[in-house]
């Protein structure tokens, strides 16, 4: 058995690379990674879809190389921090006392890309051999939305000779005992507004201002984000099937040396929304929702929806939410439970993320995706000030990984389904 130490040192080493949008120093992980992958003899290839955004994809060859192989996958990158609002350096990795490891990207997902190659690691050194080969991608770009990493990845023919049959990504950490995994997600619809209006002195009660427009769209956003809410409140949805609705940005106002012109009423006024659309929802009717109630025409308003550049949804060409099934039509499904049985967790009900990850893109191809980071008794802090994991849920989640690989690698049944998707 390794000391302990070596291996949270080992992940130490991963988060201390800055990998925050908007510049991430993605060569530097990408050596990183390939060093890791040389320590375990694993065949690898970086592919650069775009120049200076590395998709690293690592092999491990297994003895029936004809089986649909297994995909686990993370993203390299992390969100930006407001470094003066953290107790430790987020790019310090810092260890303290009870053992939490501070660091961006230490819930998501450095955590997890670390913890596919320790389990490999380990699994190494027991002498296994996995049936089935097993991939690892390191892809860039999924807090930006992936366009430039897994949804390239995807497309390529690289990846259509993988032969995948099962993606593992990233989840959420639990704050109570359970482990969890996600079936689906919500897509994300980025949605800037902008109203224009008379524009007037400061002083002057009218009507059709840029800033009185705005208002009532973003009161019109309030009323419809508190419904939503007050179902998930009342325990009647879970997060991840309501639509959420989030101001994100305001910009209006005519600058000055000394802050904004207070006199003058201006003609233009934006805001910014998060959404996130649940796969069980219709898309159709929030984007009527958009153009009618929250920037109609009628009010001088116009809008965009980013997510309506991407082809990448959380349905189907029919409208239909993509899913993926957790229950015995699905052997791996079956086979993550007992998986982490064996490693003694226990894992609750299956969820759809409240957030978006890479899944989709896997998903879109058709392929099952289940989303599963383990870290329980942990809070959620993705994207937040302070993201901690405890070095005994990391160590802890590497054993999960281990019995999750072996299971997986060793699956010889080539099941219907797989079968049928081949001939597609
Ligand atoms: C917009 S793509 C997803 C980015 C990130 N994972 C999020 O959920 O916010
Ligand atoms: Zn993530
Ligand atoms: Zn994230």
């Amino acid at each position: 058995e390794e000391d302990p130490s070596a291996i949270i040192s080992r992940f130490q080493r991963y988060l201390q690379i800055d990998t925050a949008q908007p510049s991430p120093q993605y060569a530097q992980a990408a050596d990183f990674i390939l060093s890791q992958a040389r320590d375990l003899s694993l065949e690898s290839q970086t592919k650069e879809f775009v120049q200076g955004k590395p998709v690293i994809l690592l092999k491990w060859l297994g003895s029936n190389p004809e089986l649909p192989s297994i995909l686990l996958n993370s993203h390299t990158d992390v969100v930006p921090v407001e470094q003066e609002k953290w107790s430790h350096h987020p790019f310090e990795a810092h260890l303290d006392r009870q053992g939490n490891i501070y660091a961006r990207g230490s819930q998501d997902m450095k955590c997890v890309g670390m913890q596919y190659f320790e389990a490999i690691r380990k699994l190494k050194a027991s002498g296994f051999e996995p049936v089935r080969s097993i991939y690892l991608s390191f892809v860039p770009d999924e807090e930006i939305g992936g366009h430039d990493g897994a949804e390239k990845f995807v497309d390529s023919d690289v990846f259509k000779n993988l032969n995948v049959g099962i993606v593992l990504d990233e989840g959420l950490a639990s704050p109570d005992e359970y482990y969890r995994a996600y079936y689906a997600e919500r897509c994300p619809w980025w949605l800037v507004i902008k109203a224009n209006g008379q524009p007037g002195h400061g002083a002057k009660l009218y009507d059709n201002t840029a800033m009185e427009n705005l208002l009532k769209s973003i009161e019109s956003v309030r009323r419809f984000r508190a419904s939503q809410f007050d179902l998930v409140k009342a325990g009647l949805k879970g997060e991840g099937e309501v639509v959420s609705v989030n101001m994100v940005f305001l910009k209006a106002g005519t600058p000055s040396p000394t802050g904004f012109v207070m006199n003058l009423q201006p003609s233009e006024a934006e805001a910014g929304f998060d959404i996130r659309v649940p796969p069980t929802d219709d898309p159709e009717s929030l984007e009527r929702r958009i153009s009618e109630e929250w920037a109609p025409a009628s009010r001088n308003m116009t809008f965009e929806l980013g997510q309506f550049k991407q082809k990448v949804s959380v349905h189907d060409k029919f409208g239909k939410p993509i899913l993926t099934a957790t229950d015995s039509s699905n052997p791996w499904w079956t086979l993550l439970e007992e998986a982490i049985r064996k490693a003694n967790g226990k894992l609750g009900k299956p969820k759809i993320l409240f957030g978006s990850t890479d899944a989709r893109h896997f998903r879109q191809r058709g392929l099952p995706a289940i989303g599963f980071s383990p870290m329980a008794n942990t809070p959620i802090l993705l994207h937040d000030h302070n993201e901690f994991l405890n070095k005994d849920e990391y160590l802890k989640g590497i054993d999960v990984y281990v019995e999750i690989i072996k299971s997986y690698a060793s699956y010889v049944e080539h099941t219907r389904k797989e079968a049928s998707r081949d001939e597609l």
